[in-house]
């Protein structure tokens, strides 16, 4: 089997995947949705966490081997991004969706210096809002972002547009597709609940609107 393939059957297997058409989940983007995948999940069981954190680690040092620091999408990213970091022996640090209020107003947490090439971990992209939003505030930092890595995509057009957009190469160990795919193999999905995916993909940002 395929990275994208095990990845997808380690979030079945997990119960990461959740439908809920009748009750839609909302999204970070306020986009509603019938399906969310919560990568967390996989944490709580060491032989998918650590498939993961292997492919994430083998994924970086293919596609950016000049990488020096693993920065993490708070708060999702954060302890894949540890993991990751930890394998690969590169400091680590990670990104705040805004500064904070109190104690020392960070939106990055860590120690980062000028002109460093970060590799951005990220548990899933969407639309990428919250994972460009992340490589903004490196940016801004003066931190050379050379590429992200996350563990699933949606493949949605809106997101490619928004890393085309921002230069942000993106990498992606599973996906829609292969979870998909890995669903039906495995029963986990009815024919009804197949159809109303279907129906969503088609239009995501106004279904149950
Ligand atoms: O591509 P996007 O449209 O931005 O959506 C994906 C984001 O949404 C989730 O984070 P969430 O906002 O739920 O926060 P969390 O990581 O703190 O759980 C996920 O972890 C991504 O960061
Ligand atoms: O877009 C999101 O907020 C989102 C979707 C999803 O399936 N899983 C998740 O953790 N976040």
């Amino acid at each position: 089997m395929n990275t994208s393939h095990k990845i997808a059957s380690y979030l079945l297997s997990t119960k990461a995947v959740k439908l809920s058409p009748e009750q839609p989940f909302k999204w970070s983007s306020g986009w509603n949705s019938p399906i969310y995948c919560d990568n967390r999940v996989t944490l709580s069981y060491p032989e998918a966490r650590t498939f993961i954190k292997k492919s994430l680690a083998k994924a970086i040092k293919k596609h950016f081997p000049d990488a020096e620091l693993i920065a993490g999408v708070a708060t999702a990213g954060i302890p894949q991004g540890t993991l990751v970091a930890e394998a690969l022996g590169l400091p680590f640090a990670y990104v705040r969706p805004k500064p904070k209020e109190h104690g020392m107003g960070n939106q990055i947490e860590g120690r980062i210096e000028k002109g460093q090439k970060v590799v951005v971990i990220e548990d899933l992209i969407s639309t990428g809002g919250s994972s460009l939003k992340a490589v903004d505030a490196l940016r801004e930092a003066g931190i050379e972002v050379v590429g992200m890595v996350a563990i699933f995509t949606y493949g949605f057009k809106i997101a490619d547009k928004n890393f085309a957009d921002k230069n942000v190469p993106l990498v992606t160990l599973s996906n829609y597709n292969a979870l998909i795919d890995e669903a039906i193999k495995q029963n986990y999905i009815s024919a009804e609940s197949l159809e109303s995916l279907k129906k969503w993909r088609r239009k995501p940002e106004t279904w149950g609107v």
